[in-house]
């Protein structure tokens, strides 16, 4: 498998405080990479530094690589914009513009003077499962949507940009069953063109979704493997500890 991305003995610190201690993990492309562990354990911080997410926090301090494709992420000459325009990111609770649906979409392209906009508005909706729901209210409030078809058009936001990998942070722990089902058969629907990761608190979801699960703890990245060998037989007596529901 192609790797995506690819993290090399990757350190960070908050202040004194060290969140990530040596992780090396390749993510393959074009495939579900689900990260599980418990609260605190660093899921988070790591996938906000494939896309340069925690340069916005003062206190941080990273040492190691990362490469996106050839890409040095922390080279100097990295142009962050244009990165987190390839690396997108939809995060826990679903954060629309508060304007219409359509200029949720339009945001993006327009402001990067992209061409026929309202055709990328459209192919980006129907591409996110919304088009049916809302092609016959684009120029109404974002905020008027429910909070799964929310989190939809922020997925939608992020195809705009036609991005090659999509960063998930807990993007259903705030959104009910049936919407949680429809965003996963989303990200199912979306693997044929983009390399996905996915942070989750939810043991079945991973199982349902990723191809790939990677286990974090206290900061380090204890197993990662494929999902179902992770599942069915973990390598470690944490991954097994945390996936059984003895801790977490
Ligand atoms: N901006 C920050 N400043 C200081 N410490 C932080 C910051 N963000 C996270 N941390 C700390 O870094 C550690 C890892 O946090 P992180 O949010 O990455 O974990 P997580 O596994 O994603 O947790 P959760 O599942 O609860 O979201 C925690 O101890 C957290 O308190």
């Amino acid at each position: 498998m192609t790797s995506k991305i690819v993290s090399e003995n990757l350190n960070l610190w908050y202040g004194e405080k060290q969140a990530l201690k040596d992780i090396s993990l390749k993510i393959p492309e074009k495939q579900i990479t689900a990260l599980i562990g418990p609260s605190g354990c660093g899921k988070s911080t790591f996938i906000r530094c494939l896309n340069r997410m925690n340069d916005l926090v003062t206190s941080v301090r990273i040492e190691g690589k990362v490469f996106y494709d050839d890409m040095d992420i922390y080279g100097k000459d990295t142009d962050v914009v244009e990165l987190r325009k390839r690396i997108g990111m939809v995060f826990q609770k679903p954060n629309p513009f508060p304007m219409s649906i359509y200029d949720n979409i339009a945001y993006g392209p327009r402001i990067h003077g992209q061409k026929n906009v309202s055709k990328i508005v459209e192919r980006s909706l129907k591409e996110s499962a919304l088009w049916e729901e809302v092609s016959e209210r684009l120029d109404q409030p974002a905020l008027g949507l429910s909070g799964g078809q929310q989190q939809r058009l922020c997925i939608a936001r992020t195809l705009a940009m036609r991005p090659d990998v999509i960063l998930f942070d807990e993007p259903c722990s705030a959104l009910d069953p049936i919407s949680t089902g429809k965003i996963e058969s989303l990200m199912e629907s979306l693997k044929e063109e983009y390399t996905q990761i996915i942070v989750t608190h939810n043991m079945q979801q991973a199982a349902r979704i990723s191809d790939i699960t990677a286990f974090f703890l206290l900061g380090e990245l204890i197993e990662v493997g494929e999902t179902k060998h992770v599942f069915e037989m973990p390598e470690m007596k944490s991954t097994e500890d945390y996936i059984t529901g003895r801790f977490g």
